[in-house]
Formats: C-alpha cells, structure tokens, sequence
C-alpha cells in the first residue's frame, strides 16, 4: 500500500463523514450507511469519530460495514465569535480527513445527509479540484450576513444585483455538508497552519474551507446536495424528482428528531422526504450482513500514528533521513 492512495494500481476510493458526541446523530450515519448500501454504492463508508463516540455507538457503526476511524478534534483560534449555531465550532474537527492519505479519492457527507441516488460516478471527476454544491443566503441563519441584509443570493444573482458600491459580488461559496476531494498531507498541513492564524466567522469550518479552496471550487449541480430552504426558497432550481442527495440542514429537519413543528416541516415535499428517510433506516434488508469491521482499521490508526508522528502538535518535525 503506498501512501497516496493507490494500491496495486487500484485507486483506493470511498465515502467519509463525521461523527461526534454520545447524542442521535448516530441515527443519522447508519441511515447513510443503509442509503449508500441501497443505492449499490462500490465504495466503503469510513467514519470520522471524535474521541466521545461511546463504544456502543462505534460497534454500531462497525456492525452496520462502516470503517470507524478516531481523530483528534480541530478547534479554531481563541475568539468571541457566535457561530451560526453554538455547536459549529466541533465541525472544524472534520478537517481531519484530509489526512485519510490510504485513500487517493473521497466524498464527505454530513451524519444529516441521505443518498437515494447512486453517486459513485463523481469519484471520476478530474482531479485537482474541490466539488460541492452551491449554498444558499435566504434562512436567518444568514441574518448577520452582507448578502442577507441586501437580499443577495448566488441562486439567483439577476434578482436583487449585488451593489456596484460594494464591489464585486461574493465569490461561489459551497454547503460544507458535501463535497468531492483528495486527501493529501501537504493540504491537510496547510489547512491547519492556516486555521490556527485565521479568525472565525458564522459558519465556521465552512466559511474556512470556501475560503482555502476558492481557488480549485467547482460547483456541481443541486441533485448532489439538496439544502432543504431550497425548496421553498428557489424552488425554480430544484426538481425534486431529479434529486439524489438530500441534506436534512434546515431547523427541525432532522429525520430522526423531526416533529413537524418548526417553520416550512408540515410542507408534504418536506415530510415525503423525512419518510424516505425512514423507509432506508428501518430496512432491515440493507443491514450490513459481512462481519463488523475490525474499529480501528489496523492499517488506518498505522497511518495515522505515522502521519501524527511527523506533526506533532502542529509543529512538523525534519523529515528522517531514512
Ligand atoms: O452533535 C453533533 C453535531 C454535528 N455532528 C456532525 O457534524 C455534521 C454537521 O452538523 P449539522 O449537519 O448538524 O450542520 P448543518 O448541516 O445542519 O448546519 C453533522 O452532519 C454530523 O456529521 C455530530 O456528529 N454530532
Ligand atoms: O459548521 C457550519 C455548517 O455549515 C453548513 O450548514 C449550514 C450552512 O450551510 C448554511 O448555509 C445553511 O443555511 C444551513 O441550513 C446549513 O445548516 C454545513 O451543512 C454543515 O455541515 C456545517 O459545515
Ligand atoms: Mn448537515
């Protein structure tokens, strides 16, 4: 196995996402793991866990072919920003996958993500660059926000212009819930010196991460990421037949947690979806039926402890001679 990702010339490909805490969003990477397994996905799905992912929710995981792989959390510097929502700041943890080097190519998707499409084919995209979906600025998530304020949205820039007085427009700024990359040392390095020195903002690891990748950000269609608002804030861009991955983003989507209650959740499109979602969980034909994976990968905590050993605590150490 060499460390970039290619074993005996086969490029080594799979699915990422992250898992913190001891609450319900384990619900959420099983239902994910059920969806791609639904869906006849070639690829694994390895799972990021911070360090306070009970054993009983790893074996669960394991139970269900996922590969689960500990990493240290990411924080941000020192700061007195109010992220978007308070617990943003752990997703800054999710960095960490950039240093997942056994493989050459991955797709993260968030615990809140589901995959009722095949999407194995975007792990042929050309290499190089990053690839996600288009965000969108209309939800009071994005109140303290230029773009909100003015009623600017990249989803349809020709209906409120962006202001000649405020120069040009944002550049394309991505949902961090899902996107198309290469795991690779020297970025995953880079992303942590730069993190260190850079100051927060509302959406933390997603602002960070448009920023980094601004220059290699490819956008890829909606059906690759539907952020739910985008149903009742442009629908013109959405057809839902079409869709192959939904993100359970908007408040009080959450299937596993999903009453009905908040603001656009009665909505049929939004309860269909939230059914779907179910269907997948509770379908106990796409179990896992292999023996659980072994948690940690043997070969991936090798690497890892490898990886760790040529940073420690940020600072890297001279390359050995040998
Ligand atoms: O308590 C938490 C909160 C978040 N997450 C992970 O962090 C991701 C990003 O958080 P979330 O999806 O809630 O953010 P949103 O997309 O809703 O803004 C989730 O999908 C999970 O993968 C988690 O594992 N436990
Ligand atoms: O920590 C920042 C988060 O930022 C994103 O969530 C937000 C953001 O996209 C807003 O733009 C939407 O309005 C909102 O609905 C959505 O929840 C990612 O999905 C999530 O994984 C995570 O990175
Ligand atoms: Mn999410």
């Amino acid at each position: 196995m060499s460390a970039n990702g290619v074993s005996g010339g086969v490029p080594k490909r799979a699915y990422v996402t992250f898992l913190a805490g001891n609450g319900d969003y384990v619900k959420g990477v099983v239902g994910l793991a059920k969806g791609l397994r639904h869906v006849k996905s070639l690829y694994p799905l390895v799972v990021a866990v911070l360090p306070d992912v009970p054993r009983d929710h790893r074996e669960i995981l394991c139970s269900q072919g996922c590969i689960v792989r500990e990493i240290e959390p990411v924080y941000p510097p020192k700061n007195q920003i109010q992220f978007a929502m308070a617990y943003y700041v752990i997703n800054y943890s999710k960095l960490r996958i950039w240093e997942f080097v056994e493989y050459e190519k991955m797709i993260y998707l968030d615990g809140d993500i589901q995959v009722f499409g095949n999407i194995d084919h975007l792990f042929e995209l050309e290499d190089g660059y990053f690839y996600a979906v288009m965000d969108c600025f209309c939800e009071k998530t994005w109140s303290s926000s230029p773009q909100y304020t003015i009623g600017y949205c990249q989803q349809c820039p020709d209906k409120v212009e962006w202001p000649v007085s405020m120069g040009s427009p944002p550049p394309l700024y991505f949902n961090a819930g899902m996107f198309v990359y290469q795991p690779d040392l020297g970025t995953y390095c880079r992303l942590l010196d730069i993190l260190r020195v850079t100051a927060p903002t509302s959406f933390a690891e997603q602002d960070f991460l448009n920023m980094f990748f601004r220059e290699i950000y490819k956008p890829i269609p909606p059906v690759y990421n539907l952020v739910l608002a985008l149903l009742w804030r442009h629908p013109e861009n959405i057809d839902l037949g079409k869709v192959k991955v939904v993100h359970y983003c908007a408040a009080g989507s959450k299937p596993w947690r999903h009453t009905g209650k908040e603001e656009n959740m009665e909505r049929e499109d939004i309860k269909m979806l939230v059914k779907k979602w179910w269907e997948i969980y509770e379908d106990e034909s796409l179990d896992y039926k292999g023996s659980a994976i072994d948690e940690p990968t043997k070969l991936g905590s090798m690497i890892s402890k490898l990886n760790k050993d040529d940073v420690v605590g940020n600072e890297r150490k001279a390359p050995s001679a040998a």
